[in-house]
Parts: C-alpha cells; sequence; structure tokens
C-alpha cells in the first residue's frame, strides 16, 4: 500500500511556499508521492492577467524538477476534463489503482471553502485532509494594510492568555478551521479525517508574488530561481 496526496491550486505562479507545503507534508506522513494538480480555469481565481494554463504548468514543473516523487497530474492535461475536486480524485484514483492511502494537502484557507465544493460530501471522506497553517486571503490583506483584522477573532487561546508567537496563533487558527469544517461536514453526515501539518505559517502567496513583479521586487528568496527566470523570459505579471 502507497501514500499518495495531491496538491491541487492555480500555481500562478507556483512560489516556496507551495513546495514547503509539499515538503513538509510528505516528509511528516512519509508520503510516497504528491501528484500536483493545477487548475486549468478556475472560475473562483479567474483575472484577466492570469497566466495561461501552459505557462502556469511549465513553471511548476519546472519548480519541481528536482523532485522525482513530486508529479504533475496528467489528467489537467487535458481542456475537456472537468476540474472539480472530486473527479480530479477519483481519475487519480484509477490511475493509481490498489489499496493506496490518499492525502489532500492543502491551506487553511482553502479548507474552509470545502463544505462549498462539488460533491463535497462524497470527496471530503475520500481521502484525508493536510492542513497547512495559512492565514486567510482577508488576513492577508489586512496584514498588508497595516491593521488589526480577522485573525484576533481567533483568539481562543487556552485560559484566554496571548499565545507565545505568531506561529502558535496559526496552528491555533489552522486547528480551529479544521474543527469548525468538520462539525459542518458532521452536519452532512461526514466525518473528515484532518491533521494540521507542523510548520510555520509561510507568509508567501501568489498575489504577492505578482504584485512584486508589477512593481519590480527581486522575486530571490519567493519563488524558485528557475521560475523567476521563467517570469522575467516571458515578461509575466507585469
Ligand atoms: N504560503 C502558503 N502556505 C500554506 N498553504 C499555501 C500557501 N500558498 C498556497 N497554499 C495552498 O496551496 C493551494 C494552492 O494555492 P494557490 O495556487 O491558489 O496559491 P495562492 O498563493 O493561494 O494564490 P493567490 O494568492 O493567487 O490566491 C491552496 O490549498 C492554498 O491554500
Ligand atoms: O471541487 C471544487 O468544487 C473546488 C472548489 C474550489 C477549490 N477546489 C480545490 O481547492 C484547491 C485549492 O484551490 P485554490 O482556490 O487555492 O486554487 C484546488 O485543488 C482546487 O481544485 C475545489
Amino acid at each position: 500500500m502507497g501514500k499518495i496526496a495531491i496538491l491541487g491550486g492555480t500555481f500562478d505562479p507556483v512560489h516556496w511556499g507551495h513546495v514547503l507545503v509539499a515538503e513538509t507534508a510528505a516528509s511528516q506522513f512519509a508520503l510516497d508521492r504528491v501528484i500536483w494538480v493545477p487548475d486549468r480555469s478556475p472560475p473562483h481565481k479567474w483575472r484577466p492577467d492570469l497566466a495561461s494554463f501552459e505557462q502556469r504548468r511549465e513553471m511548476l514543473a519546472l519548480a519541481i524538477a528536482d523532485r522525482p516523487d513530486f508529479l504533475i497530474s496528467p489528467r489537467s492535461a487535458n481542456p475537456s476534463d472537468s476540474s472539480f475536486a472530486i473527479d480530479t480524485l477519483v481519475y487519480l484514483q484509477k490511475l493509481y489503482p490498489g489499496d493506496h492511502r490518499w492525502y489532500w494537502i492543502i491551506g487553511s484557507d482553502a479548507l474552509l471553502t470545502l463544505p462549498k465544493w462539488h460533491r463535497c460530501g462524497e470527496i471530503a471522506g475520500l481521502c484525508d485532509w493536510l492542513v497547512a497553517p495559512r492565514p486567510t486571503q482577508g488576513d492577508r490583506e489586512t496584514a498588508e494594510s497595516g491593521e488589526i483584522g480577522e485573525l484576533s477573532e481567533w483568539g481562543d487561546c487556552p485560559g484566554g492568555k496571548p499565545l507565545a508567537s505568531a506561529g502558535d496563533r496559526m496552528q491555533v487558527q489552522a486547528n480551529a478551521v479544521g474543527r469548525r469544517v468538520a462539525e459542518q461536514m458532521a452536519l452532512l453526515d461526514v466525518e473528515i479525517r484532518w491533521e494540521v501539518l507542523s510548520m510555520p505559517a509561510i507568509e508567501i502567496s501568489s498575489s504577492h508574488i505578482r504584485r512584486c513583479c508589477a512593481e519590480r521586487i527581486d522575486l530571490r528568496y519567493l519563488v524558485p530561481e528557475v521560475v523567476a527566470t521563467y517570469i522575467a523570459a516571458h515578461q509575466l505579471y507585469q
């Protein structure tokens, strides 16, 4: 029996946050493979300057080229294939037949949306959810504007004492997200298995990378060098 994980996303572009999350999950859960699934045309992430699917896929291939256990799903290459997560999982389970244990690697911000996914009641129970601590999009925008935001509402710390560090707070927040989603899924009679990855929250996002490109800020330490070179060569996000 193998352990196979899926990491889906828009990857516009892929960044070190994605790679570190995959690496952490692979080492903490002794995964045999991580299958990366770039979404061809994610309706919720569509923008006029979205890099083409081929470009996002090429950047992803460059970023994970040195990891034989990281693969890109062949499914997303076909434009007519559905990009619903349930269809991806069922397809990959057919591609890798056998008694494998299946995982889905996901940021806590994205896990929050699980109860709204297509056929969420089916997919939720078909894999274990490996949750990377991450501020919500709202928190990230608020932090960039310098205001105090949603994060302050997550202060469900033991005994009401302030937590030692922002890292602890993100672990608490990710656990709160996991519990909340598990409760929502329980209302649909679905029990989910989930675990928060033991890692610091990485405040890198594709949106931040795109802003850096627009402002001509160096991408070093934010994306793999091969990806920075690709972005510059193709003049993306300018
Ligand atoms: N820094 C990060 N830490 C933890 N999880 C992350 C991080 N960046 C992305 N993810 C997770 O990876 C998956 C794919 O993310 P995606 O490709 O949409 O990147 P993104 O950085 O969230 O993009 P954008 O900023 O455009 O919204 C999602 O589950 C997301 O939560
Ligand atoms: O299947 C769905 O209905 C669905 C709706 C929204 C998001 N997802 C999945 O959630 C993962 C993270 O997506 P995102 O929004 O960060 O690009 C990615 O694998 C998407 O395919 C899936």
